[in-house]
């Protein structure tokens, strides 16, 4: 890196820091601002971070682009980024793919990404145990799902919980345990989606109607938002352990899950 700055007197910066917590908003010169729905600005963001760090980041850099912070303040920033293999697979992988996932999801509803090569891991010293993806990023003028991330990011974990259940499954786990079964069957059929379709099976569009409507039932029940399945779970539990000594322990469902 020094050698690269001292080959290239003023073309170079180095700046020594965590990528986690530097403030890529002031990195750029101003001037390479472009607006969000002009090309690309000027700016390219790459990386070949250790997997601990890329896979925290690109969420991090997700709600960035949602939110058009951080590096997004410069327009549609791209990034190509390296990532471990299956998680490139992730984040490219379209319904009906054995690696479809919550990432899959979050990432394609707000850039068009593309996995480029593969880096055998014979190509590093020392050699890591699994081979490496670069995935390049480009942010959409228009996100997929056009709700805030925190939103999109609710229920699309909901969704994903139960990997091998109908979708149906996960999704209940949006509603408190009074009218839940209604208020999931509501939001289905509103929805148009298929209550036993896998959760790797749901295309960008349901996931969109989904996140729709179920904006619009939090809309209406300011309560719905913020309700939390484990907490409610964890509420379950200490009462029927308070209970335990007088009668038979019940299984729930988040342990029937497990078996
Ligand atoms: C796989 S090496 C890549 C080195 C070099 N960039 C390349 O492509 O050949 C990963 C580098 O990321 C650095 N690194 C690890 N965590 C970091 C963080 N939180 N912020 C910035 N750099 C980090 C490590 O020090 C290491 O130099």
């Amino acid at each position: 890196m020094q050698m690269l700055s001292e080959a290239a007197p003023g073309k170079v910066r180095i700046v020594h820091g965590d990528i986690l917590t530097y403030k890529m908003e002031k990195a750029f010169p101003k001037h390479l601002k472009k607006a969000w729905e002009d090309e690309p600005p000027d700016i390219h963001i790459i990386g070949n971070l250790p997997f601990s760090v890329s896979t925290p980041l690109i969420i991090k850099w997700l709600e960035n682009v949602s939110k058009k912070d951080g590096p997004f303040t410069y327009g549609r920033t791209q990034m190509t980024l390296t990532f471990q293999k299956e998680v490139g697979e992730r984040l490219t992988a379209n319904p009906g793919g054995k690696q479809r996932s919550r990432l899959s999801i979050m990432a394609q509803h707000l850039c068009s990404v593309e996995n480029c090569f593969i880096i055998p891991g014979e190509a590093f010293v020392p050699k890591p145990e699994v081979d490496v993806a670069v995935v390049h990023f480009t942010p959409l003028v228009q996100p997929k799902i056009q709700q805030p991330f925190e939103l999109v990011e609710k229920v699309v974990r909901s969704v994903f919980q139960f990997r091998r259940k109908y979708c149906f499954r996960g999704l209940e786990t949006l509603f408190p345990e009074s009218g839940r079964l209604k208020r999931t069957e509501q939001l289905m059929m509103t929805a148009n989606v298929d209550p036993t379709l896998r959760p790797f099976q749901l295309s960008m569009s349901q996931f969109r109607n989904l996140c729709n409507t179920y904006r619009k039932m939090c809309d209406e029940d300011s309560s719905l938002f913020v309700f939390d399945y484990r907490e409610e779970l964890k509420q379950k539990k200490t009462t029927r352990n308070l209970l335990k000594s007088t009668s038979e322990p019940e299984q729930t469902e988040e342990e029937e899950d497990q078996l």
